[in-house]
């Protein structure tokens, strides 16, 4: 492919395909093509008068074959008739325009807006006859292929053209990724600003009521997805949970499964999880044990939620004998990461999900590391305040997307964690233990950053790595301010809780350690020594 569409706009009748299409490319300063004056100027005559003369089969044919040179090389906005992602060969062309990293849009306008505007001027041969009721005939079967051949799907009810238009552009920005596997239903992490927009689409239409679960520090974010939801159409139960780790408890879950029966929320019904990894955490139990499961989707606000908790289905919370006892592998319907929260992440919160960030870079993608490596200096510095806009923006959100594909990796093939995906807990062996002794005052990133120099050490000890490798774990995590010793507690006090760690079998340890940047492995029983002296070496 020598260039491709910025985006490709595909809808009914009416939708606004043109008018939107156009205000884009003007926004933008990029060309627009219409599929059907491209085709008029082909066949040299209007669409109506072709369809009267050779018939709907050879239309179709011209406007595939039309539509495949445009596809082929074209960069700009082209907007695609009504009828034409109906037509096979047009189906696999756009499939892979989106293999390419293309964006089909499909234009959802409000149906009485864009029958009226169908209506408007004549000139559709396709809704010869009872104008609406074809408009309405072709919908129900338009709409599911639509919805099939587009990776971004783009309501306008109620929205200017303007509006419109600058909704398709943040849309057609986000980036996704799609995470699927064995006894996992597909879901999409949704990376950029304005993805929490899309919370109905990703609830779709069963849900009347939605629990919104988030934090008081978010609430200027739960608002606006409590107004979403409004406009969604769903009975918003707004629920403040405890702030951090005290909102992980049975007790804070038990309050919420009370209200839930109160409020009569049944299977058909759904949760929203929005704030940090603690509160999505919650928010995930509560949806995986109520009535035995219902349908959650989650809306991180953290760096460390957007890269790691909100995304792979571990849900859970602590209990007094420590962190992440008690929960259950659930997977979301789908997770927004709307970078636009990111603006009130306070700098220390945000260094924090570096920690996390950097482990995915350590065990699977050595890009994340130079990345971190070339941004150390502004990473540290970040200031939400100053964020959105700026070049960092595009940095973080690429580590974000980066991040959640070695997430995803893991748990496609392993989503109950029965060996591939206990390499995402490097680090989290003394990690948790840390946390637990620092009673949960210590932040979770904070801690895997130690713990990851601690797996560090331990592997040299036992000649997986050499000493520069140890070396290059402190320096980059120093360099994005992230703490790389720890002096808070006995080594008997971490041993006893390291012994009950979930991924420890009977009375024998389990870590996760590197034998080169990228490649783990599991570490079972060290010798009790090593285990010993890596701790004494983080204790400067
Ligand atoms: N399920 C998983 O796979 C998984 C993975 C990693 C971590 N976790 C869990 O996630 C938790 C850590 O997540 P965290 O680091 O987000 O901590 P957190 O949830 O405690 O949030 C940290 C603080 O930041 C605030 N905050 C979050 N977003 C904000 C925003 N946009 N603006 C202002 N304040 C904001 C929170 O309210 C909280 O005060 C831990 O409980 C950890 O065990 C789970
Ligand atoms: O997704 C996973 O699997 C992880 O281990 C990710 C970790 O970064 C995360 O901290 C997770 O919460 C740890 O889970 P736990 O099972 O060790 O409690």
């Amino acid at each position: 492919m020598s260039s491709r569409p910025y985006a490709v706009i595909i809808g009914m009748m009416g939708a606004g395909k043109t008018r939107v299409g156009k205000e884009v490319a003007h926004m933008l300063r990029l060309p627009f093509i219409d599929a059907d004056i491209e085709i008029e100027h082909e066949v040299g005559m209007k669409i109506p008068d072709y369809f009267d003369r050779y018939g709907e089969p050879a239309f179709r044919e011209v406007e595939a074959d039309v539509i495949a040179d445009v596809l082929a090389d074209f960069e700009g906005v082209f907007s695609l008739g009504g009828g034409a992602p109906m037509t096979p060969s047009t189906q696999r062309e756009l499939a892979s325009y989106i293999r390419h990293g293309g964006k089909v849009v499909y234009l959802d306008a409000d149906p009485r807006e864009a029958m009226e505007r169908a209506n408007r001027g004549g000139g559709r041969p396709m809704l010869n006859g009872d104008a609406n009721a074809r408009w309405k005939k072709l919908h129900a079967q338009r709409d599911p292929v639509f919805r099939e051949v587009s990776n971004v799907h783009v309501h306008t009810h109620g929205l200017t053209p303007q509006g419109a238009a600058k909704k398709v552009i943040d849309m057609v920005s986000q980036r996704a990724v799609h995470v699927e596997g064995a006894a996992i239903d597909p879901y999409d992490v949704v990376i950029g600003e304005g993805a929490m927009n899309r919370l109905a689409d990703v609830l779709g239409p069963k849900p009347a009521k939605i629990a919104l679960i988030h934090t008081q520090p978010v609430q200027r974010h739960s608002d606006r997805a409590r107004t979403l939801l409004r406009q969604g159409g769903y009975e918003v139960s707004d629920i403040v949970i405890p702030d951090a780790e005290p909102g992980k408890t049975i007790t804070v879950a038990n309050g919420i499964w009370e209200r839930l029966g109160d409020e009569g929320f049944t299977r058909s019904d759904a949760v929203v999880g929005l704030g940090g990894g603690a509160a999505t955490d919650l928010a995930g139990f509560v949806a995986a044990t109520w009535m035995r499961g219902i349908r959650y989707v989650n809306c991180p606000t953290s760096l460390l939620a957007m890269v790691d908790a909100s995304t792979g289905g571990k849900t859970g919370i602590n209990t007094q004998q420590g962190k992440n006892l008690v929960g259950s592998f659930y997977t979301p319907a789908g997770v927004l990461a709307d970078t636009t929260t990111l603006s009130s992440l306070p700098n220390d919160i945000f260094i924090e999900g570096l920690g996390e960030v950097a482990k995915s870079g350590f065990i699977r993608d050595p890009e994340i590391l130079h990345i971190l490596e070339r941004h150390a200096d502004e990473l540290r510095l970040f200031d939400g305040q100053a964020f959105l806009g700026s070049p960092l923006e595009e940095t973080v959100a690429e580590l974000i997307e980066r991040t959640v594909r070695v997430k995803a990796y893991h748990v496609s093939s392993d989503l109950k964690e029965k060996g591939l995906r206990e390499f995402l807990n490097y680090g989290h062996t003394l990690g948790h233990a840390i946390e637990k002794l620092e009673h949960f005052r210590w932040r979770h990133g904070n801690a895997v950053a130690v713990g990851m120099v601690y797996a560090a050490e331990l592997a040299h000890l036992l000649g997986y790595i050499d000493q520069d490798l140890v070396d290059y774990h402190r320096a980059l995590l120093s360099a994005l301010g992230l703490p790389i010793s720890w002096n808070g507690g006995s080594f008997e006090d971490v041993l006893a809780l390291m012994h009950r760690d979930k991924k420890a079998r009977g009375n024998k340890l389990r870590f996760v350690v590197l034998d080169s940047i990228g490649h783990v492995v599991h570490l079972d029983n060290p010798p009790a020594d090593a285990v010993e002296e890596a701790f004494r070496r983080i204790q400067h």
